[in-house]
């Protein structure tokens, strides 16, 4: 067997053709563009092209943005002033301010600091509970971009067995609750599935694993995911974004994963792009809450 590909390149570009047309109608409507500021800090590498493939996705859909590059020896205070402008500009709709930060600035403090109704990320608490309880106001961008490769290549999830390797707060966490949540009006991310979630200190990971009808690797350890670890004909997810030879992205799962699972979705090309359209949708979202 060999698996089907989940094309997140491609999905993320018709979704995007969606976002632009609702973009194109309210700035037709004489509202303002949905606006997205972007705070990194510091030189690092792989923040920047994330940060850049933000940027494009913006431009793509019509949208504003706004890079506020700041020096890696920036103040915590400088940042948290810069917030506070940026949660009050009108213009501005979605903050995001680029993970990880360098050690002077508490990641806890920035995270407070951006407001929630502006949060696009859905790290504030505010936001972190409301999804917890079922009503999410902004759902997070990467587990949100898994749920709709998923759905939109028919991958079966109700009342499915759902592995998630992984529990962060980015990912594995916020997406073992769309996973596990039901599927309302409020809520339409919700999957209906049968969640397992696994980590580090999880006994005999292969076999966990191998329950999986769709298996999801959100660790950050390049090849953790071998394919005796994998039931044969399950959907595989590779959340991870690990640096590899000669500046190259690789995942978490084998390549040889592919000999045994139904479908897979790959690094680079399937969660990557899929989390940038999801940014854009959070941004529009934004727009419409904060401007109608
Ligand atoms: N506040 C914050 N929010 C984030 O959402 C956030 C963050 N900080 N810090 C870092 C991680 C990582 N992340 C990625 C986004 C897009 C790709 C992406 O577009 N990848 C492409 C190509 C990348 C390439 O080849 O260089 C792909 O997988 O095909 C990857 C990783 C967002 N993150």
């Amino acid at each position: 067997m060999t698996a089907r590909v989940l094309d997140g390149k491609q999905l993320a570009q018709t979704m995007r053709v969606e976002i632009a047309a609702a973009v194109a109608a309210r700035t037709a409507a004489g509202k303002r563009p949905p606006g997205l500021a972007v705070v990194l800090i510091g030189d690092n590498k792989a923040s920047a092209a994330y940060v850049r493939n933000k940027q494009k996705g913006c431009a793509e859909v019509g949208m504003g943005s706004w890079l506020h590059h700041l020096p890696v020896h920036t103040s915590e205070s400088h940042l948290l002033a810069l917030l506070d402008t940026l949660n009050t500009d009108p213009a501005v709709h979605g903050i995001l301010v680029q993970l990880p930060l360098p050690p002077q600035i508490r990641e806890d403090a920035v995270i407070h600091a951006v407001g929630p109704r502006k949060d696009v990320d859905a790290f504030h608490p505010e936001n972190v509970g409301l999804l917890a309880a079922g009503f999410p106001r902004f759902v997070p961008c990467t587990p949100h971009g898994v749920v709709h490769l998923l759905r939109r290549n028919d991958v079966p999830l109700a009342g499915r067995e759902v592995v998630v390797v992984g529990r962060s707060n980015i990912v594995g966490k916020p997406l073992a609750l769309l996973m596990m949540q039901k599927a309302t009006t409020a809520n339409p991310a919700g999957c209906d599935a049968t969640v397992t979630v696994a980590h580090t200190r999880t006994p005999d990971l292969a076999a966990v694993c191998r329950r999986a009808d769709v298996l999801v690797a959100a660790v950050g350890r390049a090849g953790l995911i071998t394919p005796d670890m994998v039931k044969s004909g399950a959907a595989v997810v590779d959340v991870g974004t690990n640096p590899g030879a000669a500046g190259k992205l690789v995942g978490d799962v084998d390549p040889a994963v592919a000999g045994v699972a139904g479908a897979l979705s790959p690094v680079p090309g399937g969660v990557g792009p899929m989390t940038i359209t999801m940014l854009l949708a959070n941004t529009l979202r934004a727009a419409e809450l904060l401007d109608g």
